[in-house]
């Protein structure tokens, strides 16, 4: 287990460059999530950390020491891929000690830390088996085994969830949160899933365009997002967002709307009168029919997933999301009143995105 940092991490490939400069504290035994729309950079920052990358400029720390000059080998780090990356010709077994082996480690010790492995993963019974014999959840399993028995210093995930199919994520999820718990080795997991960012890790780091948005652990960023771009990627369904000006409502601070109505903001918004802002609107924190700091449109789709409905209505000419009651009796072609708490309407610069 070992604490990482990273100071004024740059890529640059030919004169682009990538990642602008990112700095971040990870202390041991943290569970951090790297998000961010495709291309923003997660990859190469976690490629860099491994060694597996050239950094162009600035520090990776692990364990306090300077490691760039250091192979990904002499790092003590693992990574797991979202190829599971098995040789097919080896067992379970021999998959999950080869790296060992090649490291010069005893039989003896090599069988006992497998096997310490495939207890924790649920694998025992199926050392013996070749990859070709294993579902893709268990083909994953292994990939993890064969970086636990190493007892890295840090683990590394780049999307290893992404091959599977939506029920085995969800499951597989919920393993590797376990098996974080007891093992506790410092993890960097990269993913464009939200929601397993919130899920797995203790903090997670937004990064657009190479460079970080906002850190935070999961409820900072959902309740206090730093900026526009933040408080739509964290939330599911995202948020709606509309544009609107400050004003004021019966001497209560609003934003005046495009098609003339008001929405009370919180009065600690920090905004003047007459600021261009948008406002954000989280699908759950509306309540259906209610009264007072609503907005009404016609009913365009309703959605039932079960336990909650999901009604897309037509307001100032945009589509917005709410999430309902699944027994919510909302119908196509009905007019929807959604009512929110000002405490809950978000306000952000139009012009910077800040939030306010
Ligand atoms: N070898 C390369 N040469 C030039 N540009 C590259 C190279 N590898 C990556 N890039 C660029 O660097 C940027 C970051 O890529 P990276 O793969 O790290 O993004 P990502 O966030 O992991 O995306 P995704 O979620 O799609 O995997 C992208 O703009 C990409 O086009």
């Amino acid at each position: 287990m070992a604490s990482v940092e990273l100071r004024d991490i740059r890529k640059s490939y030919g004169v682009l460059e990538v990642i602008h400069g990112v700095s971040l504290s990870i202390v041991e035994g943290e569970f951090i999530a790297l998000v961010g729309p495709s291309g923003c950079g997660k990859s190469t920052l976690l490629r860099m950390i491994a060694g597996l990358e050239e950094i162009s400029d600035g520090e990776v720390l692990i364990g306090g020491k300077v490691v760039n000059p250091l192979t990904p080998r002499e790092r003590n780090i693992a990574m797991v891929f979202q190829s599971y990356a098995l040789y097919p010709h080896m067992t379970v077994a021999e998959n999950m000690g080869f790296n060992l082996k090649l490291s010069g480690l005893r039989k003896p010790e090599i069988d006992k830390r497998v096997g310490e492995a495939a207890r924790m993963l649920a694998l025992t019974e199926l050392l013996d088996r070749k990859p070709s014999q294993l579902s893709g959840g268990q083909r994953q399993r292994v990939a993890m085994g064969r970086a636990i028995v190493r007892d890295p210093a840090v683990f590394l995930f780049d999307e290893p969830l992404s091959n599977l199919d939506a029920k085995l994520r969800v499951q597989m999820r919920t393993e590797i949160k376990a098996l974080h718990q007891k093992v506790a080795t410092t993890s960097i997991y990269v993913t464009h899933d939200q929601i397993e960012a919130m899920t797995l890790a203790d903090r997670i780091v937004v990064l657009n365009g190479g460079k970080i948005e906002q850190v935070g652990t999961p409820l900072e960023l959902y309740r206090t997002p730093a900026n526009l771009f933040v408080a739509g990627f964290i939330g599911s369904p995202a948020m709606n967002v509309l544009d609107g000006t400050v004003d004021a409502a019966d001497g209560e601070p609003a934003v005046r709307l495009s098609d003339g109505s008001a929405i009370r903001i919180a009065p600690e918004r920090r905004v003047r009168p007459g600021q261009a802002v948008r406002i954000g609107l989280r699908p759950e924190h509306f309540v259906a029919g209610g009264e007072g700091n609503a907005i009404v449109g016609p009913t365009l789709l309703v959605e039932p997933t079960g336990a909650q409905t999901h009604v897309l209505f037509e307001f100032a000419g945009k589509q917005i999301t709410a999430v309902v009651d699944g027994d919510h009796p909302a119908r196509h072609g009905t007019l929807f009143k959604a009512a929110m708490e000002r405490s809950q309407v978000y306000v952000f610069d139009r012009a910077t995105g800040a939030a306010l």
